[in-house]
């Protein structure tokens, strides 16, 4: 199985391990780590049982993949100096750092190196959620793709769209938690305990998205079933209308957008 060396072992790399590692991508013995913060270290290869005895410059090069879990604002240069000192020229760098263009990568890495260039989602436990990736032409991506695979669905994208995608798709959980928060408020607003209205809108949720996906009609058509003239439906959505909603939820996500782009020029 291939070495996957992750530099910067933060909250996004963990979950990515976490995944790979139960979905047997990976193995435990083949994972290995370097952090700023040498606690880091040690608290991942105890809860994840990584086992293995390189040192970080041995593990660096014996890396077949060497993920970049570091932060736009963090010393990208320098962990790029360092990995261009150790690592096998033919090892793949795959870097999940918002904003991160495949331009800088490749100043960075070395324009005759695979690079990667993805941003993943926090759902990786589930098996829902899209990460957008995009390869430049030295990436081989067939032995590459499991271990992608195993901690979010892959949509290839053209590089042009991915700060798009990253403030729309990868953000874009933020949306759904915040929804949940603020109707089941509204649930207890009404009467309901917190439990039930929580029930209540879990059900709707997902019970909505299996609606559209058997049905397959646009959302308009599956609320026009819902809201009878004059009725308690079309009411609330009257109401809804006067708050902005769409256009604040759009206006949210092209902030998103721009500040991924923002964060590339860091
Ligand atoms: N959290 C999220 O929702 C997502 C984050 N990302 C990207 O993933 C990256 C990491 O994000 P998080 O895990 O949330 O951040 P984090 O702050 O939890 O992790 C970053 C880690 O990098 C370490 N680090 C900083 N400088 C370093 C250096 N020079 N050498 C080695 N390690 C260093 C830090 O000590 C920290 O453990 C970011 O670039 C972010 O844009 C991508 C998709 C989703
Ligand atoms: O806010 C962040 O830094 C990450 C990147 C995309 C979504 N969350």
């Amino acid at each position: 199985m291939s070495q996957i060396h992750f530099v910067g072992a933060g909250q996004m790399a963990e979950a990515i391990i976490r995944a790979a590692l139960s979905r047997k991508a990976v193995s435990a013995r083949d994972i290995t780590l370097a952090d700023i913060d040498p606690e880091r270290i040690t608290r991942l290869r105890e809860r994840y049982q990584l086992s293995s005895t390189h040192s970080e410059i041995d593990a660096l090069a014996a890396a077949d993949y060497i993920v970049i879990g570091v932060r736009p604002q963090d010393d990208i240069d320098g962990v790029a100096r360092h990995i261009g000192q150790y690592a096998s020229p033919q090892a793949t760098i795959i870097s999940i750092i918002a904003g991160v263009t495949l331009e800088r990568l490749a100043t960075l890495f070395g324009a005759t190196r695979p690079i990667v260039r993805m941003i993943p989602n926090t759902l990786t436990d589930t098996g829902y959620g899209y990460s957008g990736v995009v390869f430049n032409q030295q990436v081989e991506a067939e032995p590459l793709m499991p271990f992608l695979e195993s901690f979010g669905k892959v949509m290839l994208l053209e590089e042009r769209l991915i700060d798009a995608f990253t403030g729309f798709a990868v953000a874009g959980i933020n949306y759904v938690y915040y929804f949940i928060e603020s109707l089941a408020d509204a649930g207890v607003l009404s009467g309901l305990s917190r439990p039930q209205a929580t029930k209540v809108v879990w059900e709707n949720l997902v019970g909505g998205v299996e609606m559209l996906k058997i049905s397959d009609k646009h959302p308009r058509q599956l609320m026009d079933i819902n809201n009878s003239p004059a009725g308690v439906g079309i009411n609330g959505l009257y109401e809804l209308n006067n708050s902005d909603f769409a256009a604040g939820l759009q206006r949210s996500v092209m902030t998103a957008v721009r500040r991924t782009t923002e964060l590339s020029g860091h």
